[in-house]
């Protein structure tokens, strides 16, 4: 099994945002994208917009339904009513609730599945009525009994948080060694039947080594690596590498 290759926008809709212009435009570049044979397009709105706007939304769901109806859109958020609200009028493939508070600079946890488990139900029972797959962020090391309750909300996947595994890209050591928990947490994941998907902080360098110690990953969803080689590659070229890391043939 190869990971799908979902592009996050995020930091494309950042650099559009440092100016009142609509370049680079969040349509056009996941429009490249997905015309190099990327899955699906993956945004985060945060609730300042920060970077994708909430009306980024229905552009991409459009760009999709037009152009590229095999192709997912999963919206990632913490699933308060407006971010629910918005994935009910988007209705993409897959939303990814995530843990974050509105002042965190970026998602650097996963849930407590077992504390958070009224929270994260109300918006699974919410999203499931309207068929939307729902992956929820885990840490790359969650226990067996956080795993269990996961499964327990009636989620349809994890996403194992890649941080710490991205940030030790000058350890190989250690890298190695966070790879393989993620194989492990991933491993468990699967015999409880929750699907695997991860992301945060991926690169072409570090995708392969967690590919290996995940066979099952369905899905890997990359935006601020990606989008930092498109500045050299182009949109194209840097997607096509990045499935290629997937182990894709390309
Ligand atoms: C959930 C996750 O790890 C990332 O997709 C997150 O969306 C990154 O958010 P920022 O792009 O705001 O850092
Ligand atoms: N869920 C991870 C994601 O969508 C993008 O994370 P990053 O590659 O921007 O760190």
């Amino acid at each position: 099994m190869t990971a799908r290759l979902s592009v996050n926008l995020n930091a494309v809709a950042q650099l559009r945002n440092r100016r009142d212009l609509p370049w680079p435009s969040v349509r056009h570049l996941g429009k490249i994208a997905l015309e190099a044979g990327a899955y699906g397009l993956t945004v985060h709105p945060r609730p300042d917009q920060r970077h994708i706007r909430f009306t980024d939304l229905a552009v991409i769901r459009n760009l999709i339904d037009d152009e590229f109806p095999q192709a997912e859109f999963n919206i990632e958020g913490y699933p308060s009513d407006h971010f629910i609200g918005l994935c009910l009028e988007s209705e993409p493939e897959q939303v990814t609730l995530v843990p974050d508070s509105p002042s965190q600079s970026t998602s650097d946890h996963g849930w407590d599945f077992i504390a958070d488990a009224g929270v994260i139900e109300r918006a699974v029972i919410r999203l499931k009525k309207r068929d939307i797959r729902v992956s929820l962020f885990a840490d790359g090391d969650a226990s067996r009994s956080q795993l269990e309750a996961a499964r327990d909300s009636g989620a349809d996947r994890i996403e194992l948080y890649t941080g710490p595994y991205g940030a030790c890209y000058d350890d190989p050591k250690r890298e190695v060694e966070i790879a393989a928990r993620l194989g492990e947490t991933a491993a468990i994941a699967a015999e409880l039947g929750l699907g695997v998907n991860a992301g945060h902080d991926l690169t072409v360098e570090n995708l392969p080594v967690l590919a290996q110690q995940i066979p099952h990953l369905a899905e890997v969803s990359i935006g601020h690596g990606l989008t930092a080689d498109a500045l050299e590659f182009g949109m194209a070229e840097s997607v096509r590498r990045f499935r290629r890391a997937c182990g894709e043939t390309v």
